[in-house]
């Protein structure tokens, strides 16, 4: 039978319930990591006190995460943490767990209550991290914990790995090579990326589970023009600021590509079809007709937007350095989120025609193509253990399908260790949770968060119940 199949749907061994003082702690320890301000400002900006609290902090409500014997814990990069949990049964190939402790900065203005706060508030922990991702960091380590308390000896042995440097692209790649070196393989990987979504589609009420099977590349070209500078009583007909807004405005006007047909959406919609009313459940199910309009329709939407196409965004310019000096010099960063059926230099070429004007030079500052595809079939380990456990946690969910991140994660630095990569948060979000991501007012609700916890206490188990057979088996 497959992995889809009946004979693994078996119930989790220990009940995924937690007493009342077991939930008290949970929430009372997810305030107290919100509350140290581990925020990435920049390439070489992290907060190193904070980050080393953080240390302490784990250490301090996971004692018994820490004093397990088959529970090895490394520092690595001086504040990333990689946990490796020794299972019973070294045939089974060992999976990771991911998740990031820094967070984007969040100044004060705009928030309900102060970012760093970690308050509880109508049922909700608010706070910069409590869905991007300290909420993952401590979930992972209190259903390890929980579990440990209970006596739970896994079989298949597990990587946690708790980077520290995400938001400023880091480096993952530290504790990815010292795994290579190790010769570690893994069946799968887990990190953060969508979500069960609610509310993003019109007309369809039921919430439904992506897991991101792949995620969109990234390009950060810098565009710049140098004029000679001189005195701005007698300016030139063109300056260096104008030359570059209007190409910079060109690629603005000028989306990319619609891409929808060639991807992963068209199987997400096929999936969703059947849930949506008449007559939307007939268009999505005859996307080979209705296609174009569908594809219209999706771009229409800021957000849905993204996945149909390579996004242009403008982040960045710089140019002038006196009120009364023609500028030498002005410079734009654009960010281009790659849609997986283009490559970087596929983008490239686009935008060079696009701009159309050689006083414009390209720096490409980091460039990444879109990730490879991770299996989701009914043999894909890591995608069927997802789709068992969001059934099981979250009943009320009827379709779990692939999809594309439109954002990049830290798992982008593991391709060396496995092809399985899955990108999903056991949790709701809607449009206005999304907007949080990054934004003001990011929380999370008590409940929500507890059943993270289950889901992970659950899915840990789940990964120990009898499977087919895994080739190139390894062991730790
Ligand atoms: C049929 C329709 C199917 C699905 C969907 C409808 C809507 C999609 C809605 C929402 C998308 C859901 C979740 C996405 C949320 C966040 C993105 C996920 C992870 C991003 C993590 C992140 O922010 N990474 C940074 C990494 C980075 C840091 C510094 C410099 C470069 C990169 C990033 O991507 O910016
Ligand atoms: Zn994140
Ligand atoms: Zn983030």
């Amino acid at each position: 039978k497959g992995l889809g199949g009946q004979k693994h749907q078996r119930a989790s061994q220990i009940p995924s319930e937690f007493s009342q003082g077991e939930r008290v702690a949970m929430k009372e320890a997810l305030k107290g990591a919100i509350h140290i301000p581990t925020v990435s400002f920049g390439p070489k900006e992290i907060n190193t006190t904070a980050l080393a609290e953080f240390g302490e902090y784990i250490r301090s409500v996971f004692p018994t995460v820490f004093k397990t014997s088959f529970v090895q814990h490394e520092v690595i990069g001086e504040y990333s943490h990689l946990f490796t949990v020794q299972g019973s049964d070294p045939s089974l190939q060992p999976y990771m767990l991911l998740a990031h402790s820094d967070v984007v900065p969040a100044p004060d203005e705009g928030w309900e209550v102060p970012p760093f706060s970690g308050l509880e508030h109508d049922g909700f922990i608010h706070g910069r991290g409590t869905l991007d991702n300290k909420n993952s960091v401590m979930a992972i380590l209190q259903a390890l914990e929980l579990l440990l308390l209970r006596n739970y000896i896994p079989r298949r042995s597990f990587f946690i790995a708790l980077g520290h440097d995400e938001e400023i692209s880091g480096g993952a790649q530290k504790i990815s090579a010292l795994l290579q070196a190790r010769g570690v393989q893994l069946a799968f990987i887990v990190d953060e990326g969508n979500f069960i979504l609610d509310g993003f589609i019109p007309n369809l009420k039921k919430p439904f589970a992506i897991i991101a099977v792949t995620e969109k590349g990234a390009i950060n070209l810098m565009l710049q023009v140098n004029t000679t500078p001189g005195h701005s009583s007698a300016p030139p007909k063109e300056t260096s600021i104008g030359i570059l807004a209007a190409a910079v405005s060109r690629l603005e006007q000028t989306p990319m590509p619609n891409m929808f047909g060639s991807g992963l959406l068209k199987m997400t919609l096929q999936e969703l079809a059947h849930e949506f009313p008449f007559p939307t459940n007939i268009i999505l199910s005859n996307l080979w007709l209705f296609g174009p309009l569908v594809s219209r329709l999706i771009e229409r939407n800021y957000i849905t937007n993204a996945l149909v196409r390579t996004t242009t965004a403008l982040t960045m310019f710089n140019a002038g350095v006196k009120v009364n000096v023609i500028p030498p010099v002005a410079q734009a960063i654009i960010n281009f989120r790659v849609d997986p059926a283009q490559t970087v230099q596929e983008v490239l070429e686009l935008v060079k025609n696009i701009v159309a004007d050689n006083r414009v030079q390209f720096h490409v500052l980091s460039a990444i193509d879109p990730l490879p595809v991770s299996p989701s079939d009914h043999q894909a380990l890591g995608y069927q253990l997802l789709r068992q456990t969001i059934r099981s946690v979250f009943p009320e969910v009827n379709i779990v399908a692939p999809g594309v991140c439109i954002g990049n994660t830290d798992s982008r630095h593991y391709t060396n260790l496995t092809t399985s990569i899955y990108r999903f948060n056991p949790l709701y979000l809607n449009p206005q949770s999304f907007q949080s991501i990054h934004g003001i007012n990011e929380k999370i609700s008590v409940r929500a968060y507890e059943t993270q916890v289950k889901f992970i206490f659950e899915f840990i188990q789940n990964a120990d119940t009898d499977q087919e057979p895994v080739p190139h088996l390894h062991e730790l």
